[in-house]
């Protein structure tokens, strides 16, 4: 039988009846600590899952305030894109990273993937 996380924290019945006496559980430091670990994990997966939505919900919130910019821009005639302004959000976005401890690399690509879909939609709103 394949040994996943489950089957190893799992206490198993010593016959085959489905009320038969569970094996021994005392306590087994290898059971234990694969069970802590998968403890461990399951509270990393937490805390994942809601800083997932924490970046769900703050893009919702970013794109209604650049879709909004985007209306002002075709209605005084502006151009979609405003490379001053990109240069500076990135410079601001890559010293935050740092002291983030994360990598500045990947936070000026994600901001640029971020602002190319903002200037596309930008682009749909000019006439
Ligand atoms: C939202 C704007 O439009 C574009 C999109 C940007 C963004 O997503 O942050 C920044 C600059 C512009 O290229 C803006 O000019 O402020």
């Amino acid at each position: 039988m394949v040994s996943t996380w489950k089957s190893r924290i799992t206490p198993t019945r010593s016959s085959n009846r489905k009320d038969g006496p569970l094996t021994d559980t005392s306590p087994d430091p290898q059971t234990d600590a694969v069970a802590k670990a998968a403890q461990i994990l399951a509270d990393h997966r937490s805390s994942i899952d809601r800083l997932d939505a924490i970046l769900v919900y703050t893009l919702g919130e970013r794109f209604k305030h650049t879709q909004a910019v985007g209306k002002l821009k075709a209605q005084h005639d502006l151009p979609p894109s405003d490379p001053d302004r990109e240069a500076a959000q990135i410079a601001r976005l890559e010293d935050l990273a740092k002291r983030a401890d994360l990598d500045p690399e990947f936070a000026k690509k994600f901001l640029n993937f971020i602002i190319a879909e903002v200037i596309q939609h930008h682009k749909s709103h000019q006439k």
